[in-house]
């Protein structure tokens, strides 16, 4: 017999459920309460009985006091899922019959796991559990799931899914083959908002691979435009830390976020699904620490703003020279030859002490895998201690440490700029280095710069991280892995869009991130969820590189609209933000190509009096309304509608253009807008009639 089979008793069972759910709130309410009190009261002891209390006494009631603040911490902890679960308890339904057994068994599936406190039955499953998976997995029919005892087999009878909202059942649908698709439908047809949504209710199977995979050491993901490549990152973090309870904490999952921006955009996802934020860290700042002290340099954002302001051939090479997968083969090449030809040893003769060159030698090969500063000093060391005078004694401290000093200097430098420069002569491309200002590096050199000093000092690297996730990998290099690699030895989660570079010249593609990882598995996620079919198709024809395959939800056609010169291209920017003010409509993101075009637009809207905000490198937060910053700011971010301003020939003509043009465009969830004057970007010839 199925149990509530009927709507009505869907929604008793719901009612029975929210009222279980409150109880159990009003139970923990008491709990916090009273270790509230509790930590009051024996505070207040130790305040006043502190002359009479000996320190082993004191020290005792310090420990009750964490040990109650920490039973207090997860009671708020529970109290919150509680209060999330109360609102909407559960999204999934599956029933299960075992094989070999005649009666199914209901799972509900929410967001956390809710027991009942005499009984311990299962009320609600937590999302991420082995039964779970069967709700993402398979229809009606057929199915099995995970256990520690191999894959349970069975058949699952009944499939339902639920909108649940203040505790009241909007929706219910029985599951069928394309059922998914309606609530997904109705899922991406809402509006956005500043923060990024949590999508456990409509995961989708190939999702679920993804975030589900304990196996892979390095998992790559290649996903369109839209495909929920951060999302699927951020729900597999969650799932990781629920299998990995005990021994892995938010504290040990580290992300490598392009900005603060998009840091803000996510940092809503975590906390929904009950876990606590994961580390963040920029590409910069891991460089900042390596290069303490040694130098400064520019940052990504400055090299991408040069480059779509400019077209320089020389600076291109630069960039392209030191991008591509070959770079770290010439460091490596060149390191392994610096190390030999750059110790010259000599005989030592003093203080009645005589080392000859091939000793010094031997000892510097047998530590060949050590960084070379450590290389040295075990070198020194080793010779230091086994030097004898002529009459066959041990050399004295002072004599040995002038050993040791005498076969340091046999190094030809240590100083990492110096071994820098040198790398390009080594190359016969000298050219290719040129430093911004004195001691400030252009972008590009920073990470072969890092790749040398590891290779010569070595690197404590980030030992407590036990997961390390990249987002937007195509905008990492070749070297920028290798470096990575050394210092995260941990797993890796490695997820972008080699069609979404906002530098083509240091972009890298799935192949050569392989070669710096060549177990990883990879896997690739085609169907874009964000944006209209309309819009996809639209994208497509401006990058028809992209292998995107829309979900079937329809919206306008994106618009171009030419205006006769650049002022009547502005009073058309905003109308189009007046009539999105009108609107029902969250965002309207203002997509200039570069930043400075993105803040000067601000300031002529701004100064009507329109209510605009600007994103740019120093913003930390994403807001709701109308946005005005560039695509590579906006990469990673989604609005209701985009509007894309100045797509005129001259501005859109390179393939650094296109691919920003491209990121600009698929930023947009319901509609797109294009404005130029003059003549048109060529990437638009095939749309403008
Ligand atoms: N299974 C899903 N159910 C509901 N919404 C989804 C699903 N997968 C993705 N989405 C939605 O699609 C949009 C894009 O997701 P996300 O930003 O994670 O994609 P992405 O691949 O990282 O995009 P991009 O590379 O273009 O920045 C978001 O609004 C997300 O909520």
């Amino acid at each position: 017999m199925i149990e509530n089979q009927t709507e009505m008793e869907e929604r008793e069972h719901l009612a029975n459920i929210v009222s279980k759910l409150q109880k159990a709130l009003q139970t923990i309410e008491q709990k916090i309460s009273k270790a509230h009190h509790e930590i009051m009261e024996s505070k207040k002891y130790l305040w006043e009985n502190r002359s009479e209390l000996d320190p082993a006494e004191t020290a005792a009631n310090k420990i009750d006091i964490m040990l109650t603040i920490d039973q207090g911490e997860k009671a708020v902890d529970k109290e919150r899922r509680l209060r999330k679960l109360i609102e909407s308890p559960y999204f999934g339904r599956v029933d299960f019959v075992l094989d070999g057994q005649s009666r199914s068994d209901s799972h509900y599936i929410g967001v956390h796991a809710f027991s009942e406190e005499d009984s311990q039955k299962n009320l609600i499953y937590d999302w991420r559990s082995p039964v779970a998976s069967m709700f993402y997995d398979f229809e009606v029919g057929r199915a099995s799931y995970p256990s520690p005892a191999g894959q349970v087999e069975g058949e699952v009878c009944l499939k339902r899914q639920y909108k649940i909202k203040d505790g009241v059942m909007q929706y219910m649908i029985e599951s069928s083959l394309n059922i998914n698709d309606e609530v997904l439908q109705r899922e991406l047809s809402q509006t956005s908002n500043e923060k990024m949504k949590n999508i456990v209710a409509t995961i989708q199977k190939e999702q679920n691979v993804i975030i589900r995979n304990e196996h892979s050491h390095e998992l790559i993901i290649q996903g369109v435009a839209g495909s929920g490549k951060t999302s699927v990152a951020l729900h597999r973090v969650a799932f990781l830390l629920y299998r990995s309870k005990g021994t892995i904490t938010s504290q040990n999952i580290w992300i490598i976020s392009p900005n603060k921006v998009f840091s803000d955009y996510i940092s809503n996802i975590l906390p929904e699904l009950g876990e606590e934020k994961i580390m963040e860290i920029g590409i910069e700042e891991i460089a900042a620490k390596e290069l303490d002290g040694v130098c400064k340099f520019e940052s990504f954002s400055q090299q991408v703003a040069e480059l779509a302001a400019s077209n320089d051939q020389s600076l291109i090479e630069r960039i392209q020279y030191k991008s591509g997968i070959e770079m770290v083969e010439r460091l490596d090449q060149f390191l392994a030859h610096m190390s030999e030809a750059s110790f010259v040893p000599d005989d030592i003769a003093f203080d009645n002490v005589h080392i000859a060159k091939e000793d010094i030698m031997r000892a510097y090969r047998g530590a060949a895998n050590l960084p070379i500063k450590q290389r040295l000093e075990k070198t020194a060391s080793i010779i230091a201690a086994n030097a004898r005078d002529e009459n066959g004694d041990k050399a004295t401290a002072a004599t040995a440490r002038k050993v040791k000093a005498a076969i340091k200097k046999m190094f030809a430098s240590l100083n990492l700029l110096v071994i820098y420069k040198d790398f390009y002569e080594y190359m016969g491309r000298p050219e290719l280095f040129k430093l911004k200002k004195p001691k400030m590096l252009e972008f590009s050199d920073v990470f072969p710069l890092v790749y040398i000093k590891i290779h010569l000092e070595g690197t404590k690297g980030f030992e407590e991280v036990k997961h390390l996730l990249v987002d937007e990998m195509q905008d990492y290099t070749p070297v920028q892995y290798a470096v990575l690699s050394r210092l995260f030895t941990c797993k890796k989660t490695i997820l972008g869009d080699c069609n979404q570079s906002v530098n083509p010249y240091s972009s890298s593609s799935i192949t050569e991130i392989k070669k710096v990882f060549p177990n990883a598995e990879t896997v690739e996620l085609l169907k874009s969820y964000r944006s209209t079919m309309e819009i996809i198709r639209f994208a497509q024809q401006i990058n028809p590189n992209s292998r995107m395959i829309p979900i079937e939800r329809h919206g306008p056609s994106p618009e171009i609209k030419k205006a006769s010169d650049s002022s009547a291209e502005l009073e058309q920017i905003k109308k189009i933000i007046a009539s999105f003010q009108k609107s029902e409509q969250r965002t309207l993101g203002i997509v200039c190509k570069s930043q400075s075009q993105a803040e000067k637009l601000y300031q002529e809207i701004a100064s009507s009096g329109e209510a605009v905000h600007l994103l740019d490198f120093g913003s930390d937060q994403f807001r709701e309304g109308v946005i005005v910053t560039s695509s590579h700011l906006a990469k990673g971010l989604e609005f209701d509608q985009v509007l894309v301003p100045f797509v005129d020939a001259e501005n859109y003509k390179t393939d650094m253009d296109r691919s920003l043009l491209y990121i600009a465009c698929t930023r947009a969830m319901h509609m797109l807008t294009l404005t130029y004057s003059g003549k048109a970007s060529p990437f638009l010839l095939q749309l403008v009639q």
